[in-house]
């Protein structure tokens, strides 16, 4: 039996157990396994590439990010209108038969934006040049799933389900678990907080369907068993993500507004222009982005033109923060939106 089979008759099993705390550790089994089949589907038994991996575009700028969503949705149409990139757009599906790279400038920075083929329901499992595309997602310092605002909330989902097999997890941190492998001792099992939607049991069971038997687990969050296994085998990725519903003209002003309620949000129409900048704002926010001015010792900051880092980014400067008066800082400075920094060598 193939890998896909495995996975399709996991599934069908887990689709068949009621849930309840008698099946609970049971489920727990069957999601590790699960995982482990995915984990072998999606990488290739080759290093040479093979389906598993993504489009070969060299990334560029100061951050990339990857447009996913079904055939259709408007994603070249988007890359056309924010970059000077043109990227074919077509009533017809799958117009966009590889990875397209266009420049978003903003505040100094350079976005690179990837128009990527529409994926469909299975992309995950190899359908299509799902596998690619979602393999490319993984490369993304921001996913933006496109969705077409006239089509039904479970495209949604959809894609949620696809980008998880692959192992990316949207708008979420790593949970707070610290993990160590050890010769010998058993397994000990702490937790900081009270566990509500997973037990040790559980725990142990998955432990032991690792043939993991020497460990020290530090729990630190209320995790559920599916975070555990996350970070059990370790490769997952961890990406923002904005949902960007398209096509708002062709929907009512009620249904507009209800979209745009949403957490993680925007709500655009590229035939009609209308939002793409606030759009432009929300990807630079959510990537973290800060500008940061330098300046030659005695002369003034140069404003047109910033260094764009990571939020997060230190470096020895001044910052504006401490404005009226500079104040030097060390090398760990976090480095805030706007400072102006000059470096000093001894
Ligand atoms: N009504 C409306 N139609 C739009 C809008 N944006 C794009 N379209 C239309 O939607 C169709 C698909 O646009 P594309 O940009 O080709 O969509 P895509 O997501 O790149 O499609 P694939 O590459 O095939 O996956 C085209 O006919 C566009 O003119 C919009 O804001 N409103
Ligand atoms: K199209
Ligand atoms: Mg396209």
């Amino acid at each position: 039996m193939g890998v896909v089979e495995k996975i399709k008759e996991i599934e069908d099993e887990m689709a068949r157990t009621q849930k309840n705390k008698a099946t609970e550790y049971h489920l727990g089994l069957l999601k590790a396994k699960l995982a482990r089949y995915r984990a072998q589907l999606l990488e290739p038994a080759t290093k040479s590439g093979g389906p598993g991996t993504g489009f070969d575009v060299q990334k560029s700028g100061d951050a990339r990010v990857a447009l996913i969503g079904f055939p259709s949705v408007g994603k070249s149409t988007l890359l056309s209108k924010c970059t000077h990139t043109v990227s074919e757009s077509a009533s017809y599906e799958f117009t966009t038969l590889t990875a397209i790279p266009g420049v978003i400038e903003h505040q100094g920075a350079r976005i690179q934006l990837l128009d990527l083929p529409g994926i469909v329901e299975g992309a995950s499992q190899g359908r299509g040049r799902g596998r690619q595309v979602v393999s490319t997602a993984k490369t993304a310092d921001l996913i933006v799933i496109m969705l077409d605002a006239t089509k039904s909330e479970e495209q949604r989902r959809l894609l949620e389900i696809e980008l998880d097999a692959v192992g990316i997890r949207l708008n979420k941190r790593k949970p707070d678990i610290v993990f160590k492998r050890k010769t010998t001792g058993g397994i000990t099992i702490n937790n900081t907080v009270k566990l509500t939607k997973t037990d040790e049991r559980t725990i142990r069971t998955i432990l032991a369907g690792y043939k993991l038997h020497n460990c020290d687990v530090m729990i630190r969050e209320d995790i559920t068993t599916d975070e555990f296994i996350d970070v059990l085998i370790g490769n997952r990725k961890y990406i923002p993500c904005l949902y960007v519903y398209n096509k708002i003209d062709a929907i009512s002003l009620e249904q507009v507004a209800k979209l745009a309620h949403e957490d993680h949000t925007v709500v655009i129409s590229c035939e009609m222009n209308l939002n793409l900048d606030y759009l432009i704002e929300r990807m630079w926010d959510d990537l973290g982005l800060v500008k940061v001015y330098t300046k030659k010792r005695g002369a003034h900051p140069d404003l047109a033109d910033p260094v764009c880092l990571r939020k997060g980014a230190t470096v020895e400067g001044k910052s504006s923060k401490f404005n009226p008066h500079a104040q030097k800082v060390g090398l760990n400075h976090v480095m805030q939106d706007e400072d102006v920094v000059s470096i000093f060598t001894k």
